[in-house]
């Protein structure tokens, strides 16, 4: 089956006069796992609902391949939202939500989501609203890794997990994305955490996406310049520095953008490579 790109086309979405998101476009390509990264309230959570149809935007579209996704099922089958809020009804137990999910998306993989619910220590049984935050997080991360979708998309996917289910999780989305091929969308905070799992980054900044591109690109030309102050100053004059930090008479100054490769590097200027979350850091403190 050939699987289409998943398209934001010119999205935009106000609340009055705050706009959240504003003319955002990109494509999510078909089997690949991407970062969705943004500081608290930029918008990552109201981007992954209207890709969703569960909020609708004020303008713009969003498509698989030639298909608006707009009130169509069958592409909206195509794609799953692990998110946040709790729609089950009080009573609900565990059995039920994946037989749900089985129904509404077909071939559900309950030999895996039982492996899976054990590992997590939950009970199919379990009635879904008496159990904690974690175990909450850890039921829907379940059902959203054995659901039969071609784009999944995760909204806090570790919210309240300790660090130990935190790795079963990257290892069991590690395992079935090997083994079954398709789109992550990880929305998350834990930068340092999915640098390694992620391969392209999302940065949505100021309603804006500001940085889509793979995660080695991005770091290729994310820099960390340190040394005496006024060394530093005048070695990064003019190329593309984002913040500072000084400490005494020592500077660090990250520069995002190709170092001016004719400018001599002073003796006591050190250049590194930043990770992950510092090049996020550096580009949305402003
Ligand atoms: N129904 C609404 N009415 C008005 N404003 C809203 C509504 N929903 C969200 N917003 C605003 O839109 C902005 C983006 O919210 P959103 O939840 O999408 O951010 P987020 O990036 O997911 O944040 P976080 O990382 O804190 O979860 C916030 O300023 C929020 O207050």
């Amino acid at each position: 089956m050939t699987v289409n790109e998943l398209m934001i086309n010119h999205v935009t979405k106000r609340y009055r006069r705050h706009t959240v998101i504003d003319e955002v476009s990109f494509n999510l390509a078909p089997a690949k796992i991407y970062g969705l990264l943004g500081r608290n309230g930029a918008g990552k959570s109201t981007l992954l609902n209207i890709i969703t149809n569960r909020i609708f935007p004020t303008s713009g579209m969003v498509a698989m391949g030639p298909q608006n996704v707009n009130n169509n099922d069958e592409e909206l089958g195509k794609i799953y939202l692990m998110s946040e809020s709790n729609m089950y009804p009080k009573t609900t137990r565990v059995k039920r939500m994946l037989a749900d999910a089985d129904r509404f998306y077909g071939k559900f993989d309950f030999a895996n989501a039982r492996r899976m619910l054990g590992q997590f220590g939950i009970n199919e049984k379990d009635r879904f609203s008496n159990l904690s935050t974690g175990q909450k997080t850890a039921v829907k991360i379940t059902i959203a890794l054995n659901v039969n979708a071609q784009y999944v998309l995760l909204d806090e996917p570790t919210l309240g997990l300790d660090v130990n289910y935190r790795e079963t999780f990257y290892r069991e989305l590690l395992r079935t994305y090997s083994e079954k091929p398709r789109t992550f969308v990880l929305s998350t905070h834990l930068i340092s955490e999915v640098q390694q799992l992620v391969e392209d980054v999302l940065i949505l900044h100021e309603g804006k996406i500001i940085v889509n591109e793979p995660v080695e690109e991005l770091l290729g030309r994310a820099f960390l310049v340190s040394g005496p102050a006024q060394l530093v100053d005048e070695y990064t004059a003019g190329q593309t520095t984002t913040d500072s930090q000084t400490i005494g008479n020592l500077k660090e100054t990250a520069v995002i953008g190709e170092l001016d490769a004719l400018r001599p590097i002073p003796d006591q200027v050190q250049i590194k490579h930043l990770d992950l979350q510092r090049a996020f850091t550096a580009l949305t403190n402003h």
